[in-house]
């Protein structure tokens, strides 16, 4: 039963908007009332409350109820751990005598059935009446804000968030921890860090987005009558990174190394030679058939050293007077994906080695760190490479990097990045891949991804290096361009997690993910 509640229906994630819209179609097209959704998605919440928190009839619940519909469901809550024999006291911001439309109905239905509701007014003092309360109270319900959060938190409601986040005890968030933007994730002046947040329907951005992802503590998506065809809709066009619904092509019985793609890296410089090594290597534990390591001449023993089973080339510093591609193009190998930037340094030399390879051959293309530092600026010209291109370009920058791409400041990148990844695919024509906690994936088309897999163990040097690996090991093995992104960008944050549970989080190694790379990606297909 508790299993069939918290199926995931949908991956998409909506916003604030294209929920109401979904909620307003359930109620004109189904013709069920608003009343009964708020009945449903409160009776989902106090059902998840009493399976996570079996002691809570020991205590007093608490229940943080604000003006508008998420206020609705926290009567709903209260209302039905009053008919299970419990004891229950609501906070109400505001006065119930203002509520209206279905928080009012439901309102009325808790004081029925003999509900407190204590009414917190201008000139409280909140201290007083919260320290005995919470002294004797087993879980919290925070239904002050859902969806409908406006504007920053202030006053009453920013107090009475910080003291009951202060007394530590364990709280359920309705639908979202109040103070966190459904749309951005953004925190508006202060929010409530849950231990367990239900949502109804489907997810909102806001749970997946970083910083206000990191409050929602479990996340538990209940249905409550809102179609599934109300909620998949296209313009619904941002979803959670799930491996799922990927095309992951069937590696044939008889493949040999040419069959399984030839990757050309170019990375590394002296004393950069371990970027250079973990994307080769990255790109080997997916599966990538051929790969060759072009690097200056100066760290090429030392990136041979470090790969047994890679080739690696020797890039002619420019005082040879020989053109850098030169070397490339002339080789025997002949790739089919390139994976360029991770070490080469931010200079003129890879400048040149970027521009001169991207004019060379139209190839499946990864550009990445100091490939995306030396483009800093020239968003036009990126985009110019890609019109007409009919090979995927793809660039996976940290927030730094973007905003250096941009000209802009990194905390209007880290403002919202799903919004900043989303045109820099559209207006460039290219994947990108935002990476962070919660990376965003963009494509071309407007459509974007948000990953959940991942901790902050890949806070550490080389961690990047070994996406940019992952990626073009899968692109090289003629996985479509979405699949190989997205499975790469998934796989990537669940080695880091397989990684986690095993020795913990800290001192992580990007090397410690190889295994689990191999691992995961078998699983895969
Ligand atoms: N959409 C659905 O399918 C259902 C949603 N339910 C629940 O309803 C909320 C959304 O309700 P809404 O009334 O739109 O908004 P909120 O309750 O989140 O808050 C609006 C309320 O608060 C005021 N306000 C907004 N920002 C601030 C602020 N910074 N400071 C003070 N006051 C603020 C605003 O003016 C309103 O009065 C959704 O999350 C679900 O929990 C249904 O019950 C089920 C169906
Ligand atoms: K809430």
């Amino acid at each position: 039963m508790a299993h069939d509640l918290e199926r995931v229906a949908s991956h998409r994630l909506l916003t604030s908007a294209q929920m109401r819209e979904a909620d307003r179609r359930t109620i004109e097209n189904l013709g069920l009332p608003g009343v009964v959704l708020m009945e449903n998605a409160g009776a989902a919440a106090c059902r998840i409350l009493k399976t996570r928190m079996p002691e809570w009839r020991e205590r007093v619940v608490v229940i943080l109820a604000g003006q508008g519909n998420n206020g609705g469901d926290g009567f709903v809550v209260g209302r039905w751990l009053l008919q299970s024999g419990g004891r229950v006291v609501v906070l109400l911001l505001g006065r119930g005598a203002d509520l209206k439309g279905d928080a009012r109905i439901h309102h009325g239905a808790f004081v029925g059935q003999g509900g407190v509701v204590r009414e917190l007014l201008p000139g409280v003092e909140l201290a007083d009446v919260l320290h005995p309360l919470l002294l004797h109270c087993s879980v919290v319900v925070d239904a002050i804000f859902g969806t409908g959060l406006a504007r920053s938190v202030e006053g009453l409601a920013a107090e009475l968030i910080r003291l009951v986040a202060r007394s530590g005890k364990p709280v359920l968030a309705v639908d979202i921890p109040s103070g966190v933007c459904a749309d951005t994730g953004r925190i508006l002046g202060c929010a409530l860090p849950a231990r367990w947040t239900v949502t109804f329907a489907a997810e909102k951005r806001g749970h997946r987005l970083y910083p206000g992802a990191g409050l929602v503590g479990e996340l538990i998506v209940a249905p409550i009558g809102i179609p599934e065809s109300f909620l998949n809709i296209p313009e619904h066009d941002v979803a959670l990174n799930v491996t799922e619904d990927l095309v992951i092509p069937k590696r044939s019985p008889d493949a040999h190394k040419g069959d399984c793609g030839r990757l050309l890296v170019v990375a590394g410089g002296v004393g950069m030679e371990g970027a250079a090594i973990l994307v080769a290597q990255g790109a080997a534990r997916v599966g990538a058939g051929l790969i060759t390591v072009a690097t200056p001449a100066a760290a090429q023993p030392v990136v041979t050293a470090g790969l047994t089973e890679a080739m690696t080339l020797p890039l002619p510093l420019r005082a040879s007077g020989e053109p850098l591609l030169d070397i490339i193009t002339k080789g025997r190998f002949q790739p089919d994906v390139l994976a360029i930037g991770p070490g080469l340094g931010e200079n003129e030399q890879t400048w040149e080695l970027v521009t001169a390879m991207m004019a060379w051959k139209e190839l499946p293309t990864l550009l990445d760190a100091d490939a995306l530092n030396v483009l800093a600026g020239q968003g036009e010209r990126i985009r110019h490479w890609s019109i007409g291109r009919r090979t995927p370009l793809i660039l996976t920058p940290h927030p730094g990097e973007m905003a250096r791409l941009w000209g802009m400041e990194v905390n209007d990148v880290r403002g919202d990045r799903l919004a900043i990844a989303r045109r820099t695919a559209r207006d460039w024509g290219v994947w990108v891949v935002l990476k962070g906690a919660g990376s965003v994936i963009a494509a071309p088309d407007g459509r974007a991804w948000i990953n959940a897999t991942g901790n902050p163990g890949l806070a550490a040097g080389g961690s990047g290096d070994l996406l940019t690996g992952i990626i073009a090991g899968l692109l090289a093995q003629d996985w479509p361009v979405e699949s190989a992104v997205r499975a790469g960008v998934w796989l990537h944050g669940a080695a880091a997690d397989a990684c986690a549970a095993e020795q913990g989080m800290v001192g992580m190694l990007a090397g410690d993910l190889l295994p689990h790379t191999r691992r995961l990606r078998n699983g895969l297909g």
